[in-house]
């Protein structure tokens, strides 16, 4: 049935304004001035005292994986369903190519897996290895509505590229007008400290820490965000951890590069300081790649999501159980890496950016939702409440106080990286393509009622990059056009002489 939501404070990237909110068939029908829309047949919903936003989007979460041969415990069902809790209604999730590195056997798995969705989703394709087929694949893939292609710079072994498909593949997404995705971390580099320190003895949760330091992130950064430039495409860095990863970042911004920053809620929420706990189970709940780093860290990059710096906040979302991470026990090496977050990144944001004092309510709904509706081109669908948007909204009672447990939450994973965390602010209610999936304290979900998003290429990162790559190539060629004309035969005919 139709809602009337009344008298909440509509929240959207560019303003705040009292209205009221007609929800039908899924979509918002209008927003308007209190008292002024007429609805008889709707539920009323009172909004008062309560912020009305867009649902948050996740864009990079990995659900029903397998990651360090371990089956991540949260599926399409129970990941959504504890994501609609924390007030996200749309995620975007990471294809793992099958094994033999068939790319379009491990998207069709995943379609698979997505039917059990509760929300709408997508997908970034993860590319590891290159040739024919894989060019070919890509372009089938951008033709089905996925325009984002990711790509890891560690894991050497496993999943690491080499600089050598980096160039190929920033090319190829170049032509198709998908955006490449990075996981920046020097996976060479890391290979070598992890060897030194497990000889060293170090071989607990934070020799991980220890093996993958600021500066392995910061210059694989910088790496990625060159090649992009070779390139002439946009860049979407996933998971920004650290200082100096974001200030190459915002760098490349300040000189029109289109890089896109993202960071993740475990970054703007934790500092590192539990990995050296002398409880093993602790420590190893927070162990990730890139690590959450120190304090003085947590502080930049929250201040860089605030401030502009850094684009969006996401949660690399792969949580698993105390058992899982229990593998690792004898040596870092073999622990699953990965935190939760899918469900707590809402409130995690909202504690850390408003009761902060750095942003906004309009900041806060850019970075946790509008921001990912543009660069992965699903905006006005997503990302705003106007007429004509899906209907996915949250309202959040800014006085309503809660603490983050594993008790309490829906993910299926036992351990709680945000574990006593206090939070003032609180989602009350997640409406889901126009129905309440989420009341404040129970859920009302439906089993396959999440939709596939088709998101087309040459989204708005790519206007005027023709224009730009014509201007950038008369740049190069200051003396003339090229190949230069030389009359070679004359050249010929001189030294037979
Ligand atoms: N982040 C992490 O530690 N696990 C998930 C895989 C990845 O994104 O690197
Ligand atoms: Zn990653």
């Amino acid at each position: 049935s139709a809602l009337h939501l009344k008298g909440g404070v509509v929240v959207n990237a560019d303003q705040e304004t009292l209205a009221d909110l007609l929800i039908d068939n899924g979509k918002v029908l209008e927003v308007g001035p209190p008292g002024s829309l007429m609805a008889p047949d709707a539920e009323v919903i009172d909004a008062s005292g309560k912020y009305i936003m867009p649902g948050g989007i996740d864009t990079h979460t990995h659900l029903d994986s397998l990651f360090m041969g371990q089956n991540t415990p949260d599926d399409f069902f129970s990941g959504q369903a504890a994501a609609l809790a924390g007030g996200t209604t749309c995620h975007l999730d990471m294809v793992m190519p099958q094994k033999g590195g068939d790319i379009l056997g491990g998207y069709a798995r995943y379609r698979e897996a997505a039917k059990r969705s509760v929300m709408d989703y997508s997908f970034h394709i993860v590319i590891t290895h290159w040739n024919d087929q894989v060019e070919e694949a890509m372009g089938k893939l951008v033709e089905q509505g996925l325009q984002s292609f990711k790509f890891f710079m560690a894991y050497k072994g496993k999943l690491q590229v080499s600089d050598e498909l980096l160039a190929h593949a920033f090319r190829r997404c170049r032509q198709l007008g998908a955006i490449p995705l990075v996981h920046a971390e020097n996976g060479d580099a890391i290979d070598k400290e992890q060897q030194r320190l497990i000889k060293a003895g170090i071989t607990g949760p934070e020799g991980h820490q220890l093996s993958r330091p600021p500066i392995v992130e910061e210059e694989a950064t910088f790496r990625a965000v060159m090649f992009a430039n070779l390139a002439n495409v946009p860049l979407f860095v996933v998971h920004v951890m650290s200082r100096g990863a974001m200030e190459v970042i915002a760098k490349a911004r300040t000189a029109g590069q289109r890089v896109i920053g993202e960071t993740l809620a475990s970054a703007i929420g934790l500092n590192q300081s539990l990995i050296w706990s002398s409880d093993f189970t602790t420590a190893s709940k927070f162990v990730m790649s890139p690590p959450i780093r120190t304090e003085e860290h947590r502080l930049a990059v929250r201040a860089g999501l605030a401030g502009g710096a850094l684009q969006l906040v996401a949660t690399d979302h792969c949580g698993w159980t105390s058992a899982q991470k229990a593998l690792g026990r004898e040596s870092f090496l073999k622990m699953p890496n990965g935190v939760n977050g899918i469900e707590e990144r809402m409130h995690v944001a909202w504690q850390q950016l408003i009761n902060s004092g750095l942003a906004s309510p309009s900041r806060f709904v850019e970075v946790t939702s509008t921001a990912a509706a543009k660069v992965f081109n699903l905006y006005p669908q997503k990302g705003v409440i106007q007429a004509g948007a899906d209907a996915d909204v949250i309202l959040l009672d800014p006085n309503a106080e809660h603490t983050i447990s594993a008790s309490s939450h829906h993910s299926k994973g036992d351990i709680n990286i945000f574990e006593g965390n206090k939070i003032r602010g609180k989602v009350v209610m997640t409406i889901s393509q126009g129905k309440v999936v989420w009341d404040g304290s129970s859920l009302h979900v439906q089993r396959g009622a999440g939709r596939f998003l088709p998101r087309p290429a040459f989204g708005d990162l790519y206007k005027g990059l023709d224009e730009r790559d014509a201007i950038r190539s008369a740049e190069m060629y200051p003396y003339g056009p090229v190949p230069v004309k030389r009359d070679l035969a004359a050249l010929h005919a001189k030294q037979e002489l």
